[in-house]
């Protein structure tokens, strides 16, 4: 049940902690609660006993920089992982619910709303094996109003157990998580009960600011999390249309970009066009709150979020067509060289990276695909794009299957994947790509040699000079 305050038991110091899911998520940010924080026990849980195998390993099942030594420096200390799920959750005073909250692929909802399926169990499986009191935090990215389905479910827990239920939404982004960690912009922490807020509180306040702390509502908190990804994602799309309007007019869109965001209103950050944002965040997010928006009746307010993801989609297809377009209309029996697959730089994940929908439409047309990322394995490119073609069959048909088959390689250097190649496109950011030897790959391609960057990272390097045909997001040459 959840705790009423006349029966609410006093709440000390927190010194157990269980964190159900071992992601992206989980993994990094009680990593760092176990680095600040010696004197709580850490326990990290999963259903996936491969990834707890891996935490436990050398190689870590995320590449994100800094975790390894902070991982490290705790694992088998005061940081354990363990697929001991009911144990871990039984002997800590606060538990963190940081699973997946995919969207929705059946039924009511299917496309937008969040497949809260995981939230769901956690709760159960919390309410079945407590005894005492918990606070249960959730960390996952959720709907608001999230926390009253938790706290009823909660509230049929048969031991006896008591809850306070809080919402603690998680804002690092990939690539930079251990930097975001250690120096959030904010941590925001929602709640009902003050001697609940105040424990998480105290956790953070170990090495974050007193004035980066902010409490709020439960349901505040709750909807900022997918309002603050909107906001993002939208100045990406923003800045995304007008590099359209830049390749019709000879304006410059990172020209633009420096003049509005010079305006100290606006800001300089967020403002970078590509070839897309991915991710496994903004799309899901944006699409949940446009599902929440018809949801509660206000299909202005949907219809104006949508429209983040359909200039976003437009933007990964505009790309394509740019490059069929400038290499003579066709690229079917085309070798073209990927450079990236992930959808950042210093990042291994690639849950709905540009590159898997830029590769899916040049294979549609035929094109041969060499592709290389530094961090990103052969299997994990091939499953992507197998799942693309399937777009939620049951099953790959044959004929997408040798279309993969035959199409696509997946090499191991940036060089040997231009090797022969008519064209490269830059769809990841990576540093490595600036430092390339560009008159050799030069030497090995067909002429006209085409770079289309996605990214705009090989601007200021006059590729035009040495030869090739440069052309990158929201500029003309
Ligand atoms: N990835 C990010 O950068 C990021 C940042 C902020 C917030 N979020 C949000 O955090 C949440 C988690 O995201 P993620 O990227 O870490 O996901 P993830 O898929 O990497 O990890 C989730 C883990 O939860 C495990 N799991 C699912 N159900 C379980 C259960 N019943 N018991 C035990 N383990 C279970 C899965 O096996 C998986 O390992 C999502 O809601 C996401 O929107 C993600
Ligand atoms: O100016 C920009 C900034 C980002 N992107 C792209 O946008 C996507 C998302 O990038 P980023 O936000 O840096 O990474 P995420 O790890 O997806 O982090 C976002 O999503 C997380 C999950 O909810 C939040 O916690 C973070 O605050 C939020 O930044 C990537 O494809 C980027 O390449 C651009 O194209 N231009």
């Amino acid at each position: 049940m959840t705790a009423t305050a006349s029966e609410r038991p006093a709440i000390g110091p927190v010194k157990k902690i269980c964190c159900i899911g071992a992601g992206y998520v989980g993994g990094p940010t009680m990593a760092m609660i176990a680095h600040q924080c010696h004197g709580i026990e850490v326990k990290v849980v999963d259903i996936n006993a491969e990834r707890i195998a891996q935490w436990n390993s050398d190689e870590l099942p995320i590449y994100e920089p800094g975790l390894d030594d902070i991982v490290k420096g705790r694992r088998g200390q005061n940081l354990i992982f363990t697929t001991e799920v009911d144990e871990a959750i039984r002997e800590a005073d606060m538990v963190f619910i940081s699973v997946n909250t995919p969207t929705k692929t059946f039924g009511v909802g299917a496309g937008r709303a969040a497949n809260l399926e995981f939230i769901e169990k956690c709760a159960r499986k919390i309410a079945e094996v407590s005894v005492g009191h918990k606070i249960v935090v959730e960390k996952s990215t959720l709907p608001v109003r999230t926390a009253e389905a938790v706290k009823a479910i909660l509230a049929e827990a048969t031991s006896g157990a008591t809850f306070d239920v809080l919402s603690n939404p998680e804002f690092l982004a990939e690539g930079t998580a251990i930097d975001d960690l250690l120096a959030p912009d904010r941590v925001l922490i929602g709640g009902e009960s003050e001697a609940a807020i105040q424990a998480l509180v105290d956790v953070y306040a170990q090495w974050v600011p007193a004035e980066r702390l902010l409490t709020t509502n439960l349901w505040s908190s709750e909807l900022s999390k997918l309002t603050a990804n909107a906001f993002l994602a939208q100045r990406v799309s923003s800045i995304n249309s007008i590099s359209a309007l830049c390749e019709a007019t000879e304006a410059d869109v990172d020209e633009v970009a420096m003049a509005i965001g010079m305006d100290s209103r606006i800001g300089p950050k967020f403002l970078k066009s590509s070839v897309g944002f991915g991710g496994s965040c903004f799309q899901k997010d944006i699409l949940n709150l446009v599902y929440l928006c018809e949801y509660f009746g206000l299909p202005e307010v949907a219809d104006y979020w949508q429209q983040v993801v359909t200039m976003n989609d437009y933007q990964k297809r505009r790309f394509v067509h740019r490059m069929v377009r400038t290499m003579f209309n066709t690229v079917s029996d085309k070798k073209i060289a990927i450079w990236g697959f992930a959808f950042k730089k210093d990042t291994n994940d690639t849950r709905e990276s540009a590159a898997i929908y830029v590769c899916r439409d040049l294979l549609l047309e035929k094109a041969r695909l060499s592709i290389y990322d530094p961090q990103v394995t052969k299997a994990q490119i091939v499953a992507n794009l197998e799942a693309v073609f399937q777009n939620g069959d049951q099953e790959l048909s044959a004929m997408s299957r040798q279309l993969i088959e035959n199409n696509v390689e997946v090499v191991s250097d940036a060089e040997a994947a231009a090797d022969s190649a008519h064209a490269i496109a830059v769809l990841t950011e990576w540093d490595e790509f600036a430092n390339a030897n560009f008159a050799k790959i030069l030497e090995r391609m067909k002429k006209p040699a085409f770079v289309f960057d996605g990214r705009n990272t090989l601007k200021g390097l006059n590729l035009e000079e040495l030869g090739f045909d440069y052309q990158g997001i929201g500029f003309s040459r």
